[in-house]
């Protein structure tokens, strides 16, 4: 039974492996999501032929190229549907690093619109299961700059520096350090905490080896922003335009307008009002509603101020009121992502009080369940405590009726032949007598005693005579009626009481009784002999009622038996005074 349990755990196991990271097509769909920045063209051929099997993925491999897919929509600039393929990948998908990657597109995604609160909360849910994909450094690591990243951008430079810090505490990829590098470089710089350019220009020596050229060009930006403050405007001009070239074919916008705004405030710092003029031009000119506002304003900023310098103050007029313009415009956008931060942090709180409230309610339920259940096993241990009270009750009830009856059984049977002794045929005997005198019914009574039963004794042995004794019983109650009563008075001495029973049918009965008794087979004593018993018999219409009476007169006819040979039955008659005295005196 064990042995099929833990097979079957294992195939479970194997089964929920081939979901996802253990087979094949989820390999190749890894081997595709890495071509996407080295060989876009083979990455969208790639992703087109999967779909041509889609029907024979499972599911989390369907959520893996619909990933991938959203990825390719993405860099056609179709963020919508990529936003909601990747929101329903993130809802779906129960593979963490599926999740986690898809949140990592997503974060980016909300970056690019300046979504700043959806970008805020999805760092929260980022961090809350990144955990899960502690076994791919990378992934793990990614999540981070990530955040560190979007930080940056909305002006947490603290937060941006703190995660990048994190990354570059453990990382082992170039690629992670030199993109942490520059994002600690990035906050120095805003957070005026800069120490050295030594910092700048070894990230920018350690991106350029790797080939990360937008990395090291940012840094590039950051070395000038610096240099800018140190009034060293020359040295700016110098870095920027050697790389200049090599930031234009990026086509990373946001960098190049960057390299050209900072060319134009170095030029004109140098009074290179013509190349200033072109560099600023080039800002406004490049500046759409996806690039920031940053650049565009420091670029109408100097065109400005050239054309105030040449006097051109109509021209002047326009850039000044362009600037102000924008300038409240970035202004404003700072405060909104500001706002974010704050409308962000404020529903991470409510959801997380929400979940600690829903924590709170669900403990007091566990509680209330855990007290409903000790009641009901506590009700249960009452009922098994009562039934048990009973059982023992009854079970000591019953013994003692049992005690109780085996004594009255004692008290009221003879032990050796089974019927009432002396005592208890006495008691039943009266009870029946003043019944029958009540009701006028005649009452007959019986005496028997064994003949000569000393000499079996002496002869066969007590046991012997003790089997005798045993045996009268059966052929009394052979001849008896249910309804009379029979008792050994002691020795070898039996008494039967006749209710409703006249003299002659009583005699008649007590001459069966006779002739059965010496029926008696003794074989199985052991001894072969015959039992013989003398009677005497008398009827309440002679003798009364009275059960003393009754007896004695029976005796007296029982002695009359014995005397006159033994074996026989006397019918007591009423004798005449002196004759009564007489019997007394022989008796
Ligand atoms: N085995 C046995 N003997 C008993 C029991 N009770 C009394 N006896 C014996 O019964 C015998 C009665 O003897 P007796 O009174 O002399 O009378 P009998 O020998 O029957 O002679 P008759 O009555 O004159 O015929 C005695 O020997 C008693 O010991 C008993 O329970 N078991």
């Amino acid at each position: 039974m064990k042995v099929k349990l833990l097979l079957l755990v294992i195939l479970a196991i194997i089964r929920i492996c081939n979901a996802y990271d253990g087979s094949e097509a989820w390999a190749e769909l890894e081997r595709i999501e890495a071509l996407r920045s080295s060989d876009p063209t083979e990455f969208n051929f790639k992703i087109a032929r999967f779909e041509e099997k889609a029907d024979k993925l499972n599911q989390e491999e369907l959520y893996f190229l619909l990933f991938l897919k959203s990825l390719k929509q993405m860099k056609s600039g179709q963020l919508l549907p990529a936003i909601n393929t990747l929101e329903f990948i993130r809802e779906k998908s129960s593979v963490p690093v599926l999740k986690n990657k898809s949140l990592i597109v997503l974060i980016n995604i909300y970056a690019i619109q300046r979504e700043w609160t959806k970008g805020l909360i999805l760092i929260e849910e980022l961090f809350s299961i990144s955990s899960q994909v502690n076994n791919d450094p990378d992934l793990f690591e990614r999540g981070i700059i990530t955040a560190a990243i979007f930080y940056n951008q909305v002006e947490e430079f603290n937060l941006g520096q703190e995660y990048a810090s994190r990354v570059l505490k453990s990382s082992n990829s170039n690629r992670n350090i030199c993109i942490s590098r520059t994002l600690v470089n990035e906050s120095s710089i805003y957070l005026n905490t800069l120490q050295r350019t030594n910092t700048l220009k070894d990230t920018i020596n350690l991106c350029h080896s790797l080939n990360e050229h937008i990395w090291e060009n940012l840094n590039n930006t950051y070395l000038a922003i610096y240099l800018l403050e140190q009034n060293k405007y020359g040295e700016v001009v110098d870095i920027l335009t050697r790389s200049l070239n090599s930031v234009e074919k990026t086509n990373y916008k946001i960098l190049i307008l960057e390299y050209y705004r900072l060319l134009a405030e170095a030029f004109f710092q140098l009074k290179d009002y013509s190349s200033s003029t072109s560099f600023a031009s080039k800002v406004v000119d490049n500046t759409d509603s996806k690039t920031p506002l940053k650049p565009l304003v420091s670029a109408l900023n100097v065109l400005y101020k050239i054309e105030k310098i040449k006097s051109n103050y109509q021209k002047s007029l326009l850039f000044l009121e362009k600037y102000s313009l924008y300038e409240k415009l970035y202004l404003d956008d700072i405060k909104a992502r500001n706002m974010s931060v704050q409308l962000a942090n404020h529903r991470i709180v409510e959801k997380n009080s929400t979940i600690e409230l829903l924590n709170k309610e669900n403990k007091a339920l566990n509680l209330e369940q855990s007290l409903a259940k000790e009641e009901a096993q506590n009700k249960s241990l009452m009922i098994i405590i009562l039934i048990l009270i009973i059982i023992f009750t009854s079970l000591w009830a019953y013994r003692t009726k049992k005690t109780q009856i085996k004594l009255r059984h004692l008290a009221e049977f003879d032990s050796l032949t089974g019927i009432h002794n002396r005592r208890h045929f006495a008691k039943k005997c009266k009870m029946s007598l003043i019944h029958c005198k009540a009701s006028g019914q005649a009452v007959s009574i019986i005496l028997f005693d064994l003949d000569k039963f000393k000499s079996i004794n002496d002869s066969y042995g007590h046991p012997t005579g003790d089997w005798v004794l045993k045996n009268i019983p059966k052929p009394v109650l052979d001849a008896t009626r249910k309804i009379d009563l029979f008792g050994r008075m002691g020795g070898e001495e039996f008494a039967i009481l006749l209710p409703g029973c006249e003299l002659e049918q009583a005699r008649e009965i007590a001459e069966g009784i006779r002739k059965g008794l010496m029926q008696l087979n003794t074989k199985e004593s052991g001894f072969e002999f015959t039992v013989t018993a003398s009677f005497g018999v008398t009827v309440s219409r002679i003798s009364g009622y009275n059960f003393d009476t009754l007896m004695k007169h029976s005796d007296l006819a029982l002695y009359e038996s014995k005397h006159s040979g033994r074996n026989k039955t006397t019918v007591y008659s009423m004798p005449p005074t002196e004759s009564n005295d007489e019997i007394e005196s022989l008796k």
